[in-house]
């Protein structure tokens, strides 16, 4: 597939001579949904800021759609949509205008259509002729991504989209990121929270500190990066952990009902059936097990700690 966005050994530093991107290279595919997954101050906004042509570039390009986003901002920024953090709208005008107003300012044709196309889609068709302030914060939040998409733009960026909403609002949000995959709009979003990646993404960047720790396809990465929990409930709390267990690394719950055993899926051998045995050996009888997969955050938390 082509790259709708190519990042190559972009570096970022503020007058204060803060380096905030470290040489940072992306290739972004048409149609993908990326989520760029950082804790606060990772660099998150400033990549989103230098593709957009609101951050100058320290050295380094970027391409979106082919064209270098310091050398031709106009027609590189023509295919960006971009819905900053913070709401920004006029409050006293309608819906409607807003977004058609939004795309005049592309110097695009009016295209009636295509607005309420844009509108229905986010659920905001019968709020057209509503003032802004007369809209919920989830609404005005769609309104912010139906200006972003007024002048069909090919790619979208969501700076942290969800950033102070409430669970309902979020999981509202995901369906409409969702829901854009079908238009064929490539979307690239900011979090810092995992879930939110796990959820959305078909590929997760993490960034940390103004570089790039890994890009992989969001399932792989959790495979690859696939530990498991292994929870045995045990028939009698045990006391103390015997001695001949003592390999295992096993953690032991404070009432002594259960074990826990952390194992890697990557290895051939996981050490579970030696485990019971030796289990079984020291007439310790489980009652029940259960596994759990570990979650995106867990990845991150140890792809974080492994790169400090
Ligand atoms: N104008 C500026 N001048 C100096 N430093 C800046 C400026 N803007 C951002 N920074 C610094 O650059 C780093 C990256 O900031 P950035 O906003 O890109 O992070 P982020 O990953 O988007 O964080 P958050 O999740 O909190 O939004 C931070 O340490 C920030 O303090």
């Amino acid at each position: 597939m082509a790259a709708i966005i190519s990042i190559r050994d972009l570096k970022k530093s503020y007058d204060n001579g803060f380096e905030a991107l470290k040489g940072v290279s992306l290739d972004i595919e048409k149609g993908e949904i990326i989520a760029l997954l950082g804790p606060n101050g990772a660099g998150k906004t400033t990549l989103i800021g230098a593709v957009c042509g609101l951050v100058t570039i320290s050295s380094g390009q970027a391409l979106v759609g082919g064209f270098d986003v310091a050398k031709e901002p106009r027609r590189a920024r023509r295919l960006i949509g971009l819905v900053p953090q913070e709401l920004a709208l006029d409050l006293f005008e309608t819906v409607w205008n807003s977004v058609r107003f939004t795309r005049g300012l592309f110097g695009l044709p009016r295209d009636d259509a295509h607005i309420e196309n844009v509108l229905k889609s986010l659920s905001l068709w019968d709020k057209k002729d509503n003032q802004c302030k007369e809209l919920s914060g989830g609404m005005k939040r769609r309104v912010m991504i139906a200006k972003a998409l007024s002048h069909n733009p090919e790619v979208l960026f969501l700076d942290e989209p969800t950033a102070g909403v409430d669970v309902n609002l979020r999981r509202d949000m995901w369906k409409v990121v969702g829901d854009l995959r079908n238009t064929g709009v490539t979307v690239i979003l900011t979090t810092h929270y995992i879930e939110e990646a796990e959820e959305m993404a078909d590929r997760v960047a993490v960034i940390n500190k103004g570089s790039i720790l890994l890009v992989e396809d969001k399932t792989q990465l959790m495979q690859s990066f696939g530990r498991k929990v292994l929870t045995l409930d045990l028939g009698a709390p045990l006391a103390t952990l015997p001695e001949s267990l003592a390999d295992y690394d096993l953690s032991r719950s404070e009432d002594g009902k259960q074990l826990s055993y952390a194992y890697d899926t990557r290895e051939a051998r996981t050490g579970i059936t030696r485990l019971i045995t030796d289990l079984a050996a020291e007439g310790i009888h489980v009652r029940d097990l259960d596994s759990t997969k570990s979650s995106l955050e867990d990845v991150f938390l140890d792809l974080v700690e492994e790169k400090a």
